[in-house]
């Protein structure tokens, strides 16, 4: 188990001493009551398994120093002596950070007052003991050891969620940059996750000053966790690609407010979470300030963080330390990585249930094969099923995917194309030795290379994968090129990709000298409490097999039957031709075969390029209208052709319409194909449910279109599920049917959030995302 940090934090407090320090005159005189409290950050990586004080730094030194301070040579302001106590603090061995406080009780002033105190603060103060309560500290837990006294601190600030910013470190300074490129890793492990983080993209995509370029795939990963820290459920863990131009340290505010907004509570170190927004980099821009260190001090060594990032970005630099392929291959965790899924965004609701069914299943085909794939051999005291909360990476048996590689298929005796069984077991390595700076599998068998596997086979065979193999420098297998079973599409993205090492910083612009001082008024805080991530739900569409399409390239994976599986349908053997943990295992969330690790060759009907296999990340502004996500992926969903758009249809394809006006006749007729080149409406026509929708003052003189979801629709709460059939599920989008009582109208200042969700009613924006009132700020 990977313990990357130990640190102790030492808390000397109340340390009293008489002494002659004061602005009067009369202060210099007559000795009055001064009291210290000195907090050291030490770094003890190691030094503690010798219980030797030469390991770490002796409170009775430091207690002894400051007494001598405070008893020598006089100083007007207290903030003199509270600098004096920590530079002398922080000159021994291993003081990473101080923090220190001296108090003045009997300061002479003619008003009634408890005490007065200034606190200096030195180094990487990365706690606020200030703002701790002792629990806090002590809970600071896994990889901290605590010794010396503490007190009970003030109220943690924005304390309208009790601890949650007990450990945050003081404000960040202002740091002002153009226009730069922008790394934000996000993951938890509490709730639905992948439901959680979805809806952070979006939350993202809306900070002022911040826009989403590129989101990773989801990976599923085992916990890392600190020394004789408690069990944990899985993370899921992405990362989110973006520009900003702003106030860096607001850009930390507002990321620390989506982490409220979704039930972020800080009690432990490392401890759960529903959600963890780490800045990891903005390009050419560093700060070793404890409230926002910049790259992130941790990011390089985090399998979590570098692995969906270099699958976002194969030509990923992490700034000052090196190509992210190459330092992910150092990263202890990488073996923790136990699934991925690529266009998660698309239906992330489902993520978790069929990842658990994935990982069980092929737990099970590890068991019940002969002998299991090659041979291979159950490991002593595997054991089946879902990876258990908290397994640490030491402990865990591995769990093979058995996820069938498109390229290597043939070669590696995978299950063929006509459905009949391999021969032979997993491929075990798709990669030939010529590939070297690709995150290469772990070296031993094991899910995780399938994982690996399945992660270079899903990109060796799209065009994605050529950029990225190109971007590496690395010679792609023949038989992952791009062929017509697994066509190109091109990616502009990662068009002119260079070699790592030599990738160009990703610098838009030079970078500013901080300015400080100079910030950009951060948005107010929203004041409505935080929702948990399960009272945010979309309808998914997806999930219930309503309006996909049975995508070409399906058809082509299937051999061209035609057959799509439903919901609670599952894909008859054979079908697609492969067994898949996914297919077979796992009820099927969709039928697209872009979803991740399928082991479906990507193909696009045309075979041509220009659109990436993986569905890319697109603002809201670029969604079609009759997206059912409202985010689909519009570079790489071709049309169905006539003949199965007809059939699409039938099978209640919805058609979405703008519920602020008649936005073209063929929209409200199930059955027809929706345009995405919808009309700019008035607001006032065309209220075909002829109900009031929310007032949120759309600039709907532009081409702005609106669809409502009424939420109601998902979930086991008696007021939702009520609609059986998919048709029911479509008017229930389509007209929302908002209880009553809702309240109608504008919505008050106070009541919206910068998410776009109010209550349980969602509005999206379908066609330019513009809506003002969830970009503070932007109101045109
Ligand atoms: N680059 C950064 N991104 C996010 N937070 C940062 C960064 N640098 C410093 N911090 C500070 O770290 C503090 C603690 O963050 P948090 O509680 O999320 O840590 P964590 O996620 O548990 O641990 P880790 O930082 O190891 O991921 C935050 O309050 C923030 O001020
Ligand atoms: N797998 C995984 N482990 C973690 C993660 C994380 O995001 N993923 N975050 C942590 C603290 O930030 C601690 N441990």
């Amino acid at each position: 188990m990977p313990v990357t940090r130990q640190t102790v934090v030492i808390a000397l407090r109340g340390l009293e001493v008489d002494a002659v320090h004061g602005v009067f005159d009369f202060e210099r005189q007559e000795p009055q009551r001064f009291v210290a409290d000195v907090t050291l950050w030490v770094q003890a990586d190691g030094a503690l398994a010798d219980d030797d004080i030469a390991g770490t730094v002796s409170y009775a030194e430091i207690a002894d120093e400051v007494v001598s301070i405070l008893q020598g040579q006089s100083a007007s302001l207290l903030e003199t002596l509270a600098d004096r106590i920590a530079r002398a603090a922080m000159s021994h061995e291993g003081v990473e950070g101080v923090e220190a406080t001296v108090h003045k009780p009997d300061a002479p002033m003619p008003h009634t007052f408890d005490d007065v105190s200034v606190t200096v603060r030195l180094g990487a103060v990365d706690l606020a003991p200030l703002a701790l309560t002792r629990a806090d500290i002590y809970d600071a837990g896994a990889g901290s050891v605590l010794t010396g006294s503490t007190r009970t601190g003030g109220a943690p600030e924005g304390g309208k969620h009790g601890q949650e910013d007990g450990r945050r470190a003081a404000l960040p300074s202002p740091v002002v940059v153009g226009p730069r490129s922008v790394v934000i890793a996000i993951g938890g492990n509490l709730g639905n996750v992948p439901v959680t983080l979805a809806s952070a993209v979006e939350a993202l995509d809306y900070v002022e000053g911040f826009s989403v370029t590129d989101v990773s795939p989801l990976l599923r990963t085992r916990p890392v966790l600190g020394k004789g820290q408690q069990e944990q459920p899985d993370y899921w863990n992405a990362v989110v690609l973006g520009t900003f131009e702003g106030d860096v340290s607001s850009l930390l505010e507002q990321t620390e407010r989506i982490e409220r907004e979704f039930g972020r509570e800080r009690t432990e170190h490392w401890g759960a979470r529903t959600i963890d927004i780490d800045i990891v980099q903005v390009a050419g821009t560093t700060s070793s300030d404890p409230a926002l260190m910049l790259p992130h001090p941790r990011a390089h060594e985090r399998a979590f963080v570098l692995a969906p990032w270099v699958l976002a970005d194969p030509s990923a630099v992490l700034e000052g330390v090196g190509a992210v392929a190459e330092l992910l291959e150092a990263c202890d965790d990488r073996e923790g990585i136990l699934d991925a899924i690529d266009d998660w965004l698309e239906d992330p609701e489902g993520i978790i249930e069929e990842s658990d069914e994935v990982l069980a299943a092929s737990a099970r085909d590890k068991t019940d094969g002969p002998g299991g794939p090659e041979g291979e051999q159950q490991e002593p005291g595997a054991r089946s099923g879902a990876p258990k909360a908290g397994e640490s990476l030491d402990e865990t048996v591995v769990r093979p995917l058995q996820v069938p590689l498109p390229a290597q298929a043939q070669a590696a005796g995978a299950p063929q194309a006509d459905g009949s069984s391999p021969d032979r077991g997993p491929v075990r390595s798709p990669k030939p030795a010529t590939i070297r700076p690709m995150p290469a599998p772990p070296v031993g068998e094991g899910g995780d290379q399938a994982v690996w596997n399945s992660l270079w086979a899903r990109w060796a065979s799209t065009e994605v994968g050529e950029d990225i193999a190109e971007a590496m420098g690395i010679e792609r297998p023949a038989s992952a090129q791009p062929s017509s079973a697994a066509a190109a599409s091109g990616s502009a993205t990662r068009a002119g990709a260079s070699a790592p090492g030599s990738a160009p910083v990703p610098v838009v612009s030079e970078p500013p000298a901080p300015e400080d001082g100079v910030s950009a008024e951060p948005p107010a805080p929203p004041s409505i409490p935080p929702r948990l991530p399960g009272s945010i739900t979309r309808p998914t569409l997806a999930a219930k097999g309503v309006g996909q399409p049975p995508a070409p390239e399906a058809e082509a994976a299937s051999g061209g039957s035609g057959h799509r599986p439903q919901q609670g349908q599952p894909p008859q053997q054979g079908q697609g031709g492969q067994q898949n943990p996914r297919k077979g295992g796992a009820k099927p969330r969709r039928s697209k075969p872009q979803r991740g690790f399928t082991g479906t060759p990507i193909t696009r009907p045309d075979g041509g390029k220009g659109a990436p296999a993986r569905p890319a990340w697109h603002p809201i502004s670029s969604v079609p209208a009759n997206s059912p996500s409202g985010r689909a992926p519009v570079r790489t969903k071709a049309r169905p052709p006539k003949a199965q758009a007809a059939a699409v249809a039938q099978q209640g394809k919805p058609s979405w319409s703008s519920l602020f006006g008649d936005v073209g006749a063929e929209e409200n007729h199930p059955g027809h194909e929706t345009s995405t080149q919808l009309a700019p409406v008035p607001r006032e026509a065309g209220r075909e449910s002829g109900m009031s929708l929310p007032d949120w003052q759309f600039p709907l003189a532009g081409s702005e279109q609106v669809r409502v979801v009424d939420d109601r629709s998902q979930g086991s709460d008696p007021e939702r599920g009520q609609l059986a059939g998919e048709a029911d599920q479509r008017r229930a989008i389509l007209e929302p049917n908002l209880p009553k009582g809702t309240p109608i109208g504008p919505i008050p200042a106070d009541e919206a959030t910068h998410t776009g969700i109010l209550r349980r009613v969602v509005v999206r924006p379908t066609m330019t995302g513009a809506i003002p009132i969830v970009k503070p700020g932007r109101r045109p």
